[in-house]
């Protein structure tokens, strides 16, 4: 049967930074629902939120208030231990500011998730293997971070968020590093995962060929989320 179960529900989401005695409001009351199989993107102007909201969603982030709930769960209750091994089964991240491990080759930063799952060392190769093929990389996956291009390492990084069949991907500027060609063949293989493992995509863009997309585009202002459409 198919699950018509929300991939995300986040609920009045608050974000306020203290600084010294400067407050910040980053998020005000910021409400978002993201179906399986769907993709969706968010626009808005430098400073509304946006990398704030996807830090929070990821559960990078705790909020000042609200609740984020993926896989049956609000990421905002759960123990910083139990927050990572679900986050880690549940929510691929792509970050502008990528996160391999400077010291693992590009084969062993994909596989590092499901090697932390308790995965065997062969069927995590096997598919760290796979993905690299797919984003056009079996060529340098002994290749470490510090020996890649920033599109390849871009693209290593795109892997790793996929490499433990998440059941959303959240990516901020995925394609940032790409040349045209490059966007569209890992755009096609995102929106390949949305339809053949429901994959439930969010991207914060600028980019119009990513954004185009998506078939919801989301608008964020001043810390809240609006319909663009
Ligand atoms: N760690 C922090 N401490 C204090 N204030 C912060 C912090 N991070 C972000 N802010 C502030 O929160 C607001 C939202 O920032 P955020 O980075 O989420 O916006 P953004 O929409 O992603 O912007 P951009 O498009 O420029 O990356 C901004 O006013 C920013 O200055």
């Amino acid at each position: 049967m198919e699950d018509t179960t929300p991939a995300l529900q986040a609920r009045d989401l608050h974000q306020i930074y203290q600084e010294r005695e400067v407050e910040t409001v980053a998020l005000r009351g910021t409400d978002l629902v993201v179906e399986p199989a769907s993709w969706t993107s968010i626009m808005g102007p430098s400073g509304s939120g946006k990398s704030t909201l996807l830090h929070v969603l990821a559960g990078l982030l705790r909020p000042s208030a609200g609740s984020v709930i993926v896989g049956g769960k609000d990421l905002t209750r759960l123990d910083p231990g139990e927050r990572a091994r679900h986050r880690r089964r549940h929510i691929g991240v792509v970050m502008q500011r990528d996160n391999l491990h400077p010291l693992l080759n590009a084969r062993a930063n994909v596989a590092l998730p499901l090697r932390l799952d308790g995965q065997r060392r062969r069927r995590a190769y096997q598919r760290a293997d796979l993905l690299l093929a797919e984003v056009g990389l079996a060529d340098r996956s002994r290749h470490r971070p510090g020996q890649l291009s920033g599109g390849e390492a871009q693209r290593v990084a795109i892997a790793t968020a996929l490499a433990a069949r998440p059941r959303v991907l959240l990516a901020d500027e995925p394609t940032g590093e790409l040349d045209e060609a490059m966007t569209e063949r890992v755009l096609d293989l995102l929106d390949d995962l949305r339809k053949r493992e429901s994959l439930a995509i969010l991207t914060v863009t600028h980019n119009p060929q990513v954004a185009q997309r998506a078939d919801r585009r989301l608008v964020m202002r001043d810390g809240k989320v609006d319909d663009g459409d």
